[in-house]
């Protein structure tokens, strides 16, 4: 049966890297005989200046019949950053929050090829492969009230609410567990649970599921310490599960371990499976419309959408090992560039992904 695939350009950077994993993915497609189809929608500032909203029902409607989905990015100075993402019913945030994908996978792999480009030193960081776990649709972006308010003495207030159900922390919990399981049989989970409650919680329930998961090791971290941990000795860290928050800056700390966030790319699934794939990064204003955008973050979520959402692991191996091949040919874009390796564009990049696929 066919599947179909809905590409989310966004903005800024969005459409030149997507432009890119789709000519990757049309090329696995062709290679392995993959039954899928493409369509695309608007989202972000593309949909307000289309449609006045950032998040169309039509690509909501359409998101929601998909297969799966794969988003470049939204946003920009141009349009108000909160109706794009933050305020829950809308862009970003109401997509992930309206298709229920809880569930963020963040890995933070360093390849080989790429050390002299990380920012740590190569025998801190050479085999680096890490989880970062980061629940995505509940904590301080989504809990309410939220707002500013003016006070009795005419001063405005910001406020923001820091809430986990039981059930959210379970539900992630277990994808963290189950993920380390598969993996190195090492868990640790972040919180802040010397000052906020809710975290106490969060630490509560992940040490009763630990129960349930004997083979797995659970360790508990303040996410200030993390956040120096991923800095100092980041291959301590195995799976790291935390809130939206904490996981949201976490995981673009970790992704200079790997030379650039133009290298992380990411899962965000439902309980079923179903999910939307995109890059850790965002629409990247300052470099947009350049043509020297990373793209390989986009291509390896391409990757691991056909993986997690299609089982087409055979094609989804197969990209990632044509990144891999490009990164020893000495190809980079200029966020990765090192000495002795040859400067390439966006679409170079791509080109040389599915040139390698051949
Ligand atoms: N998932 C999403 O759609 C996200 C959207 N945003 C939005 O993106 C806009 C810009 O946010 P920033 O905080 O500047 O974060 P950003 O991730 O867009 O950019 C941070 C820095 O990383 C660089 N960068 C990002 N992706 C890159 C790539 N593929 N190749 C090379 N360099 C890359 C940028 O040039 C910039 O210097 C904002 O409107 C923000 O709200 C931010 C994060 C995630
Ligand atoms: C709207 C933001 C929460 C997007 C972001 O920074 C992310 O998901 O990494
Ligand atoms: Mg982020």
């Amino acid at each position: 049966m066919t599947k179909h695939i809905l590409i989310l350009p966004g903005d800024g950077i969005g459409p030149e890297i997507t432009a890119e994993a789709l000519k990757v993915l049309e090329c696995v497609k062709a290679r392995f005989g993959l039954a899928v189809e493409f369509d695309q929608a608007l989202v972000g500032g593309s949909a307000i200046d289309a449609h006045g909203v950032p998040l169309p029902d039509e690509t909501l409607d359409k998101a929601r019949g998909a297969d799966a989905i794969l988003l470049g990015a939204v946003g920009g100075p141009k349009w108000d950053s909160l109706d794009m993402a933050i305020r829950p019913e809308k862009g970003l945030l109401g997509l992930r929050s309206g298709l229920q994908l809880f569930g963020n996978l963040r890995p933070a792999i360093l390849y080989p090829q790429l050390a002299a480009a990380s920012t740590l030193k190569p025998e801190v960081v050479s085999g680096l492969d890490i989880l970062i776990v980061r629940e995505l649709t509940g904590g301080i972006y989504f809990g309410q009230p939220r707002g500013v308010r003016t006070l009795e003495n005419g001063e405005r207030q910001g406020y923001n609410t820091y809430v986990y159900s039981e059930s959210e922390i379970r539900r992630i919990g277990k994808v963290a567990f189950e993920a380390a399981r598969k993996r190195g049989g090492k868990l640790c989970s972040v919180d802040k649970a010397n000052v906020l409650e809710v975290t106490v919680l969060w630490r509560e329930i992940m040490q009763e599921m630990a129960k349930d998961y004997p083979d797995v090791e659970l360790s508990h971290m303040y996410v200030d310490n993390a956040a120096m941990q991923l800095v100092r000795a980041p291959k301590q860290f195995d799976v790291m599960v935390t809130g939206n928050m904490f996981g949201d800056i976490l995981s673009d700390a970790a992704a200079m371990l790997t030379g650039s966030i133009g290298m992380l790319p990411s899962a965000s699934l439902d309980e079923n499976g179903k999910g939307m794939y995109e890059p850790c990064h965002g629409s990247a204003p300052d470099i947009a419309g350049q043509g020297i955008a990373n793209p390989l973050a986009t291509i390896l979520s391409a990757a691991m959408m056909l993986r997690y959402s299609l089982a087409e692991n055979e094609a989804a191996d197969a990209i990632e090992a044509a990144v891999s091949r490009v990164l020893d040919q000495g190809l980079r874009t200029a966020d990765i560039q090192s000495e002795g390796c040859q400067r390439v564009s966006t679409r170079e990049m791509g080109d040389a992904v599915v040139a390698a696929l051949a």
